[in-house]
C-alpha cells in the first residue's frame, strides 16, 4: 500500500481538503469557521475526523497556523490530529499550536509568568511531589503526632486540589464533603498558605497552579491578555465535557474579542467529575457565548446497529442530556453477549478462553480490548493470561515516572534547570551517608543563595565522615553545569547514581534497571532538559508490559478512563456486577449518572462484538463472599438487547470472525513493516523512515545537523534526536 506521508511531507504545496469525505453535519462544523460553535458529537460520530478536517480547512482558507489553537485532553490526541491534518493538507499543519490545557499553560507561563512574579525556569510538580511537600509542612507546623487526628497527605491534597478544580473555597469543601474533618479547617487553611509559599519560594508549580495562573494572566494582566487574545484567532477545544470551571473561564477569556471558538464534546461521555470536570460547562456554553451555533453529529460510523441499540438504551435513563439518537448504517446480526461467572475466577477464565477462540478464528490481538472500571479489576484475568501466549499491554496503571528510582534520576535533571527545587535536593541529599533531613535542608538553603550548586556543594563545611559523598555530588554538578545535551547529562547522572542505586534497591535493582533503560532512551529523544522535565510531569508514559515495543501486536487491557477515544473490533467489559459497577459508594444522583456514562463510554468502543461479563460472587473488604446480581445499568435495559451465554461459557450461535481483519486504529498508520537495519548517518535524509525504541516509527524531517536530526513521530510529534544516544534504526 502506498505510504502517503512521503507525498505530503515532500510536497508542501499540495492543499485540497476533500469535504465529500464528510457527512452534512460534519461538513457544516468544518466550514463554520467564524463565531462560537458547539458540536455535540455522539460516540463514534466522527468528532476527531471533524476536528482534523477543520484544522486543514482553516489553513486552506489562509489562516496562519500559529494563530490556531487546538486544546485536547491528552498531548497524544492533539499530535495525532495534527498529524492526520498534515496527511490531508501539508506540513504547515504541524505549526498549529496543539496540546493540553496544562501543556499550553506551561508554555505561556514561561513566557508571561514574570507578570505574576514567576521566573521562566519553574518546575512542575506531580501529585507525589505535592504530597511530599504537604507532609513536610505538616511536620514543621506541628500537625503530626499520635494524639493528632490530622488528615493524611493524600486527603489534604484531595482537599486543596478539589477546592481549585471545583472552584469552591477550602472551608466550604471541607464542610460539604469532609464534614468529619471540620474541626481541622483552620489548620488546613494555614497549611494551604504555607504550601503556596513553599511552592513560590522553590520555583514550583503543581498541575492546578498551571491553570490558575494561566487564568490569572488572562484576568489580571491586560498586557498578557491582549497578547494572548491577539495571538490565537481560532480556538478549538476537544472533549469539552471534561473541562472544569477554570478551563471554561480560560476559553471564555481567550476568545474574548473574536469569539471564534469551537468546542466539541459529548455530554454522554463526561467521566471526569472526580477531577473537577463540570458536566454543565457544555450545557452552559450557549449561555456564555450568546451567538452559539449548535451542530449535532448523530451518525455513528463505528458500531453495528445491535451494539448501538444497547448503548443508546444505556443513556435513555440518563437524567440530564442533550437529546440525541445515534444511528448507524452498519448492519450486524450479533447482539451483545452477557456472561455471568460463578465468581471472578470463572469470569476471567471465560474472557481468556474467548480470546483464545477469537485468535483461533483469525482475529488479531490488537483488535481486541478488555475494559474495566478500576485497575485491580483485571488482576484475575492478568493471572489467567500470564499462563497463555497472549501478549497484552495494560493501560491506566501507574505512571512510569512515579516509582522511586525514576524520581531519583529525574531529580538530578530537574535541578539542572531549577537549582531552587528543595524537594529534589532533599531526595538526592538524603541518599548520602550520614545526611539527615536537617542537614539536607541546610545544604539546600546554602545552594539556593549561590549561583552554582557545584561550587556551593564543594565549599560546604562537611563533617569528616560525610565529606566524601558531598564531594562526589559537587563534582557531578560541576560537570552537569558545563553540559546541556539531555543524553549526555543522563550519562553523567547515571555514572554517579548507579552505585547508589544498586545499594538502595539491592533487592530488586535489576528489575528497576529496565525502567531506567527506557528512561535513558526517552531522555535521549529530547533536545533540551527543560522540555524533558516538563513532559515527565505533564505527560508521563505509563508502565506496561513491553512498553518500548510500540509496533508489537498486543491486546489491550485498560481502565475505561484510559480507553477514551479508542475503538476495537471486539470489546469485553468486565466486572459489571451490582456493587462494583456502579461503585458501591456511588450515590444516586450525579455520581450514579457519571457511572452510567462510564459504562456508555466502555460499550461504545466496540465496532463489531461486545461482551459484557460479571461475577455472581464478590469478595468484600473483610474477606467474606457476597452473592451479587448484574449491574443495575444492565438490569434496566429493555429486553432483547443482549443475549445471555450459558453458565458453561459455550456460546450457541457464536459469531464467525473470519472476515474481520481491520486494524485497531482509524488513524493513518505505517502499513508495511520492513526489516530493521542498523543506522548509518549518511543514510539519513528527509523522508527516510526510522525506528526509535520509545517513540516508535518516524520520518526524518531534515538532513542531520552535526549529530542531531529532527524526526517526526506519529504519536509524539517532532523530536530532535542525538545520533550518539538515540538508538535509532532504519526501517
Ligand atoms: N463521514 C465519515 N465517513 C466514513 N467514516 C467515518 C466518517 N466519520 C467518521 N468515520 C469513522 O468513524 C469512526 C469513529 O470516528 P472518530 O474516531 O472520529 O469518532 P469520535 O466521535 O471521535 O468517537 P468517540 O467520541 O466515541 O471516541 C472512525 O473509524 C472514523 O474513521
Amino acid at each position: 500500500m502506498k505510504n502517503t506521508i512521503f507525498r505530503n511531507l515532500n510536497d508542501p504545496l499540495k492543499s485540497s481538503v476533500n469535504l465529500n469525505e464528510l457527512n452534512a453535519s460534519q461538513r457544516e462544523a468544518v466550514t463554520s469557521t467564524e463565531g462560537p460553535l458547539l458540536v455535540i458529537a455522539g460516540a463514534g460520530s466522527g468528532k476527531t475526523r471533524t476536528l482534523v478536517y477543520r484544522v486543514a480547512y482553516l489553513l486552506e482558507q489562509g489562516i496562519d497556523p500559529e494563530r490556531i489553537l487546538l486544546l485536547t485532553f491528552t498531548r497524544k490526541a492533539s499530535q495525532e490530529m495534527l498529524w492526520r491534518a498534515g496527511q490531508l493538507l501539508n506540513e504547515t499543519c504541524r505549526r498549529v499550536v496543539g496540546g493540553t490545557f496544562h501543556g499550553i499553560a506551561n508554555m505561556l507561563l514561561r513566557r508571561h509568568g514574570h507578570h505574576l512574579g514567576f521566573g521562566s525556569s519553574f518546575t512542575i510538580i506531580d501529585r507525589a511531589d505535592a504530597e511530599g511537600i504537604v507532609n513536610l509542612l505538616k511536620g514543621s507546623l506541628g500537625l503530626t503526632g499520635r494524639d493528632k487526628q490530622f488528615p493524611t497527605k493524600r486527603v489534604l491534597i484531595n482537599i486543596l486540589s478539589g477546592s481549585v478544580n471545583k472552584s469552591i473555597p477550602i472551608d466550604d469543601l471541607v464542610y460539604e464533603s469532609y464534614s468529619h474533618l471540620s474541626e481541622h479547617v483552620d489548620d488546613i487553611l494555614n497549611l494551604e498558605k504555607y504550601y503556596k509559599e513553599f511552592k513560590f519560594n522553590n520555583g514550583l508549580m503543581d498541575y492546578d497552579d498551571l491553570l490558575v495562573n494561566w487564568k490569572r494572566l488572562l484576568d489580571e494582566i491586560p498586557e498578557a491578555r491582549q497578547e494572548m487574545a491577539a495571538r490565537y484567532s481560532h480556538i478549538m477545544v476537544d472533549e469539552y465535557q471534561d473541562t472544569n470551571l477554570i478551563q471554561a473561564d480560560i476559553v471564555r477569556l481567550l476568545a474574548h474579542g473574536h469569539e471564534n471558538v469551537m468546542v466539541v464534546g459529548d455530554d454522554s461521555q463526561s467521566i471526569y467529575s472526580f477531577r473537577g470536570a463540570d458536566f454543565y460547562n457544555i450545557m452552559r456554553f450557549p449561555k456564555v457565548f450568546k451567538e452559539t451555533k449548535i451542530i449535532k453529529l448523530e451518525e455513528n460510523y463505528r458500531s453495528t446497529q445491535p451494539i448501538l441499540s444497547l448503548t443508546n438504551d444505556i443513556m435513555t435513563n440518563a437524567v440530564e442530556k442533550y437529546a440525541k439518537t445515534l444511528f448507524t448504517r452498519i448492519e450486524g446480526k450479533f447482539k451483545p453477549r452477557l456472561f455471568a461467572g460463578r465468581d471472578e475466577r470463572e469470569e476471567a477464565a471465560f474472557v481468556s478462553k474467548k480470546i483464545a477462540e477469537l485468535r483461533g478464528q483469525g482475529i488479531a490481538l490488537n483488535n481486541i480490548a478488555v475494559l474495566f472500571r478500576s485497575g485491580f479489576h483485571s488482576y484475575k484475568l492478568e493471572m489467567e493470561l500470564n499462563s497463555t501466549s497472549v501478549d497484552f499491554e495494560k493501560r491506566g496503571g501507574m505512571k512510569l515516572t512515579e516509582s522511586a528510582h525514576m524520581k531519583d534520576v529525574i531529580a538530578f535533571l530537574r535541578l539542572r534547570v531549577n537549582p531552587f527545587d528543595t524537594l529534589s535536593w532533599n531526595r538526592i541529599l538524603l541518599h548520602l551517608d550520614k545526611v539527615g533531613p536537617k542537614t539536607a535542608r541546610k545544604i539546600a538553603d546554602t545552594i539556593a543563595t549561590s549561583g552554582s550548586p557545584g561550587q556551593a556543594l564543594s565549599e560546604y563545611p562537611c563533617g569528616k565522615n560525610w565529606r566524601h559523598g558531598v564531594e562526589s555530588l559537587a563534582q557531578l554538578f560541576m560537570e552537569m553545569e558545563r553540559e546541556t545535551t539531555p543524553g549526555v547529562l543522563y550519562e553523567l547522572v547515571w555514572a554517579y547514581y548507579q552505585p547508589l542505586f544498586e545499594k538502595i534497591y539491592r533487592d530488586d535493582f535489576p528489575k528497576r534497571q529496565k525502567d531506567l533503560d527506557q528512561l535513558k532512551s526517552i531522555v535521549a529523544g529530547y533536545a533540551d532538559v527543560q522540555t524533558f522535565v516538563d513532559d515527565t510531569t505533564l505527560d508521563p508514559p505509563e508502565t506496561g508490559k513491553g512498553l518500548s515495543k510500540e509496533d508489537k501486536e498486543r491486546m489491550i487491557l485498560s481502565t475505561i478512563h484510559s480507553s477514551k477515544g479508542l475503538e476495537w473490533d471486539v470489546v469485553f467489559v468486565m466486572g459489571l456486577a451490582d456493587g462494583r459497577f456502579p461503585h458501591s459508594a456511588a450515590e444516586v444522583g450525579e455520581q450514579w449518572e457519571e457511572e452510567r456514562r462510564l459504562l456508555y463510554v466502555a460499550a461504545t468502543r466496540a465496532r463489531k462484538y461486545l461482551y459484557l461479563t460479571y461475577p455472581r460472587e464478590l469478595m468484600t473488604p473483610d474477606r467474606q463472599f457476597r452473592r451479587v446480581g448484574m449491574s443495575p445499568f444492565l438490569a434496566e435495559l429493555r429486553a432483547g438487547l443482549f443475549e445471555r451465554i450459558d453458565s458453561d461459557g459455550v456460546e450457541r450461535n457464536a459469531p464467525s470472525f473470519l472476515t474481520s481483519t481491520s486494524t485497531a486504529s482509524s488513524a493513518i498508520t505505517f502499513t508495511k513493516k520492513a526489516k530493521k537495519t542498523k543506522l548509518s548517518v549518511k543514510d539519513l535524509s528527509k523522508g527516510v523512515r526510522v525506528h526509535h525504541p520509545f517513540f516508535g516509527e518516524g520520518v526524518v524531517n531534515n538532513k542531520p545537523q552535526g549529530r542531531s536530526v529532527d524526526v517526526i513521530f506519529q504519536r509524539h510529534g517532532v523530536k530532535t534526536l542525538h545520533l550518539d544516544y538515540a538508538k535509532l534504526t532504519l526501517v
